[in-house]
């Protein structure tokens, strides 16, 4: 393998003479080489730039090499260390070797000692690079929190890893439970705001009153219950990420305000007077479609271009093929551990079932449907009869049939499972059989219209949850903003009915 012919050498040796003598030695070896006699020196040198080999004295007049050694590991780990020793100090480079130095060298040494332990290290960087290369090409399986190796992921994680360190505003859209979150996360983490805050805030769940308060804070007395001073989320992201998930939701006067502030950084708190000014980077995400939202009035179309600059697509569960298994087998070995279960695997027709099924509620159904699965059973393997009922193909075509979870429960219905808190709705509609429900209801005199039977279903989901729509929300394969939404219709469809 052919030596890099350039490279770049910090040279910390505090004797000037020997420094300008080692100096010569890495220059005849072609290199460009910057030296500096005190350990505060090196650092500072590397917090503008990094060599490829840093070339250090384990004696320092300020600090020791060892010191210097273990910051250059935790902070430039692709920095390659030759460590340089007197006869005195042998036990320490050896030590030095096992917190991660290449080599090193006892003093005193001629070039030709240097030019070989240099060559060493340039090759060895080389091979390290090539792998590193090699291995970025290659399909990847897990990915800044993610699971999964289709084509459709790998393309989701190449855009991630592209825009991570811009500060260009990324739209995450996707279906409910692919991952829009994950993904926020992972641009996040991926890029050069990783040790700065990230801050989610959901435009859906939080009261309209209360959400301008929630992004720019507000100021003691600004309203009633504001008992003190609080920073909203625009000021806690400062410097780091500020995620707008179910951003189409966001109220349209709020919008403007939020415009202003998307292009300056600058706003006000609720009730403040001072302008305030921070750096965040905005990631936002809907599961709807923007453009349509725009189109229908209900999404401000100047907003929408300066938050939509780098869209990033979720695909749905369904078109991830194989994927499907690796995440369900990444649950599974999550929940066995959690139940202290002894799942090993799926038959093979479960196999089957969970890639055939169109997973409506995507990423998340499917964790929901394996935490069931162990909670409920207990074996070695998942097989068919461990499945719950929505699973049960009725077309005889091959296609799994989708049937909606407790599609038309009613609230007596929910108080006969309120014992088992701990199971996903579906299985208590099973265990209490409630799939018989389904038929006698329609067989039933009254026929109660489909949002009010849909309202009960929620709310006896919420009730059994004791209040925590997040939870009865994961539970019934929904977000929680949905939920928060679909009551601000019930409440209009119900004043309409009282109207009438
Ligand atoms: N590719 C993945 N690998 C592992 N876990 C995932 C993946 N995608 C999603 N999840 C998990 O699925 C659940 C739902 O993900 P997330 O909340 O990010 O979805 P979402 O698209 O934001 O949903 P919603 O639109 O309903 O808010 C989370 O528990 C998340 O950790």
């Amino acid at each position: 393998m052919e030596v890099k012919h350039s490279f770049t050498v910090l040279l910390v040796e505090d004797s000037m003479s020997l420094g300008a003598l080692y100096t010569e030695y890495l220059r005849s070896e072609g290199a460009k080489v910057t030296h500096v006699n005190h350990g505060e020196d090196a650092l500072s040198e590397l917090t503008t730039w990094q060599p490829d080999l840093l070339v250090l004295d384990i004696k320092l007049p300020d600090m020791s090499g060892m010191e210097i050694l273990q910051k250059v590991q935790s902070q430039y780990p692709d920095i390659t260390v030759i460590m340089i020793t007197a006869h005195g100090t042998i036990d320490l480079a050896v030590e030095s070797m096992k917190s991660g130095a290449f080599d090193f060298i006892i003093k005193p040494f001629d070039a030709k000692r240097l030019s070989i332990t240099v060559r060493n290290a340039l090759k060895q960087r080389q091979l390290v690079n090539l792998v590193a290369n090699y291995e970025k090409s290659l399909p990847k399986a897990n990915y800044m929190g993610f699971i999964g190796e289709s084509l459709a992921m790998q393309t989701v994680y190449k855009t991630i890893d592209c825009v991570a360190n811009s500060k260009a505003s990324a739209f995450i859209i996707g279906e409910s439970g692919t991952g829009k979150e994950v993904c926020a996360q992972a641009i996040h983490h991926a890029g050069n705001r990783r040790d700065k805050p990230f801050i989610a805030l959901n435009c859906a769940s939080i009261p309209k009153d209360l959400i301008e308060s929630e992004i720019f804070g507000h100021t003691k007395g600004a309203f009633t219950g504001a008992v003190a001073n609080r920073d909203g989320a625009a000021t806690r992201a400062h410097g780091g990420t500020l995620f707008l998930d179910e951003v189409c939701e966001m109220e349209l006067e709020l919008q403007s305000k939020f415009l202003r502030f998307i292009q300056t950084g600058i706003f006000q708190r609720v009730g403040g007077t001072k302008e305030e000014k921070v750096d965040v980077r905005f990631v936002s995400a809907t599961n709807r479609i923007p453009w349509d939202e725009v189109i229908a009035g209900r999404f401000r179309e100047d907003l929408f271009y300066r938050l939509h600059v780098i869209p990033i697509e979720l695909p749905a569960l369904r078109v991830r093929g194989k994927d499907v298994l690796l995440l369900a087998h990444k649950f599974l070995k999550e929940y066995n551990a959690e139940e202290g279960k002894q799942f090993k695997s799926f038959s093979g027709d479960v196999k089957k079932i969970l890639q055939t099924y169109h997973w409506p509620g995507n990423v998340r159904q499917l964790q929901n449907i394996i935490r069931q699965i162990v909670v409920l059973n207990s074996s070695d393997i998942i097989d068919e009869s461990m499945l719950p009922t929505l699973f049960k193909s009725d077309s005889g075509s091959g296609q799994t049939q989708i049937k909606p979870v407790i599609s038309i429960a009613s609230a007596n219905q929910a108080s006969a499972i309120k014992n088992c808190e701990s199971l996903a709705i579906d299985e208590l509609a099973r265990s209490n059989k409630l799939q018989a429900a389904d038929s006698e209801i329609v067989k039933a005199e009254t026929i109660i219209p489909l949002w009010l039977s849909e309202k009960q279903t929620i709310e006896a989901a919420i009730e059994q949850c004791d209040g925590n729509v997040p939870k009865a929300a994961a539970m019934l394969d929904i977000s929680a903003s949905t939920i928060y939404r679909k009551r601000q219709g019930w409440d209009e469809l119900q004043d309409a009915v009282s109207e009438n």
